[in-house]
């Protein structure tokens, strides 16, 4: 079957099962099904900077109004795919899984039934490969530059294959094919869960929501005051329902999963779903992508050993936010530090507080940042001016090996090592021969971790002038 004829049956199951964006219709005890699931708030579409498949509004909506309800028997849980299957739901209980595993094994059971399974139609609808951190090669990892991204990235795949080995007695159990047991099957079923999933309240793993699954994401924007979200675009208060924060919920009172339009739409505009509050490393770990700005992204730097036995503030809280300016925590934890230490305990309410301590105090903790923040940029192997380059290069949608060679051979050690890696050297290849899947994916990979990199360095680099601004105007 192809994409299309795939996606419309998806529409047709997705309709049976009772979703739909015309929620208020459910209401009426005279409603007659719709035709289709979509249509009357939302249609699918595609957005090629922006996530892809999404969803698209087909008339002006409203901030609050309920747009999507898909009812709890539409879901795709762990409890769902066990009912109807009492040899997973046997093995299941005989062995000790974390949740996420149960719905791993579950959701790979299921996919092994292929055309038989009644989940089938939406299963047609999962992407066939995810970019999340646990899917990347070592190259991959190392061309994030970063010790901390790279540890990440190690911990992440590490855990995966923690949880695949401690899981194959049970897919032994279940019979499952070579293909299906395999890691590289159960990264994919992890990265579904990760990118896929919603909360709900009785199962740590989530759910599977179909069409609710289709929405791309956008960062909350940082908290706003509460009287103003209160309020519509004429200044009224709104009521309870229609000034909800959450944007995607399971609801008991509908005994369906509800999706609430986070702020208004024209038609036509893409509508987006904040899936929580993340770094554009926890993006790329979690969901495989970054955003290009990203108000809640962060970059972490070495700070003085002995700052931390100085506050008390956590120390994720000590940060340079992505425009360069240091953290609240970080800059009063800094100004503490830099001052003498019998004067530290009589100026600690003053660090608290947030406020600077002294002129001579602020010049030495901008310019210890300006300090730390060239040396992390000149110890990483490429500049900023250097990835961006090799970014605009790898714009370009490669036909053949021979371009790959062409272009990446004798621009960085970095892009000679990905020709290398990727096998594209030696005899016998090259020529017009195109690029194996597996490229493809690399360069992608890489191309995310080039990007990364360089927003982490941008947030350096702004840090730089940001404290070199605080320093010339003190000086004046
Ligand atoms: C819940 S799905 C959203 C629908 C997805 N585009 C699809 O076609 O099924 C989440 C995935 O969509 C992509 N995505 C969502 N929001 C994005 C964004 N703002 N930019 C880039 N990719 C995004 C990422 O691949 C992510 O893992």
């Amino acid at each position: 079957m192809e994409e299309a004829a795939k996606l419309e049956h998806f529409m047709d199951w997705a309709t049976t099962l009772g979703v739909s964006d015309s929620p208020d219709d459910n209401q009426n005890p005279n409603h007659l099904h719709s035709p289709c699931c979509l249509g009357k708030s939302l249609t699918i579409s595609y957005f090629p900077n922006a996530g892809g498949r999404g969803l698209c509004a087909v008339r002006d909506l409203q901030k609050g109004q309920l747009i999507l309800r898909v009812p709890k028997s539409a879901l795709m849980t762990s409890q769902t795919l066990m009912m109807n299957d009492h040899k997973l739901s046997i093995s299941i209980s005989k062995f000790s899984l974390s949740s996420t595993q149960i719905l791993t094994v579950a959701l790979l059971n299921e996919l092994g039934k292929g055309k038989c399974s009644s989940w089938y139609p939406y299963l047609t609808q999962f992407p066939s490969n995810y970019d999340i951190l646990a899917s990347f090669d070592q190259f991959e990892i190392q061309a994030l530059q970063l010790d901390d991204a790279i540890w990440a990235a190690e911990k992440a795949l590490e855990k995966t294959k923690m949880e695949w080995e401690s899981a194959t007695v049970i897919m032994e159990e279940l019979l499952f094919k070579p293909h299906y047991m395999s890691l590289k099957a159960w990264i994919w079923a992890s990265g579904s869960i990760s990118s896929r999933t919603m909360h709900v309240p009785w199962d740590a793993a989530g759910c599977f929501c179909p069409i609710g699954d289709f929405f791309n994401y956008a960062a909350p924007e940082e908290e706003q005051v509460v009287s103003e979200d209160f309020r519509d675009d004429d200044g009224e208060q709104m009521d309870g329902i229609s000034a909800r924060l959450t944007d995607g919920v399971f609801e008991d009172e509908y005994d369906a999963y509800c999706f609430y339009a986070r702020t208004n739409y024209k038609k036509g505009d893409q509508v987006l779903l904040s899936y929580g509050t993340y770094t554009n490393l926890e993006l790329l770990e979690h969901y495989g992508f970054i955003l290009n700005s990203n108000p809640n992204d962060k970059a972490y730097i070495p700070l003085p050993p002995d700052l931390h036995s100085l506050h008390s503030w956590p120390k994720d809280s000590l940060y340079i936010h992505h425009n360069g300016t240091p953290s609240f925590a970080l800059l009063a934890s800094m100004r503490l530090w830099a001052t003498p230490t019998h004067l530290q305990k009589s100026i600690r309410y003053i660090a608290y507080s947030g406020s600077s301590i002294s002129t001579e105090n602020e010049i030495i903790v901008m310019e210890w940042l300006v300090k730390k923040c060239n040396q992390v940029l000149k110890n990483l192997s490429t500049s900023i001016e250097e990835d961006e380059l090799l970014l605009s290069v790898m714009e370009k949608e490669f036909e053949s090996v021979m371009e790959v060679k062409n272009v990446l051979l004798g621009l960085t050690g970095e892009s000679c090592e990905f020709v290398k890696v990727n096998g594209l050297v030696g005899d016998g290849i090259g020529g017009e021969m195109g690029l194996t899947k597996k490229t493809k994916r690399s360069l992608e990979k890489w191309k995310l971790a080039i990007s990364w990199r360089v927003k982490y360095k941008r947030m350096l680099h702004d840090c730089i002038l940001y404290c070199t601004k605080v320093i010339n105007d003190l000086s004046e």
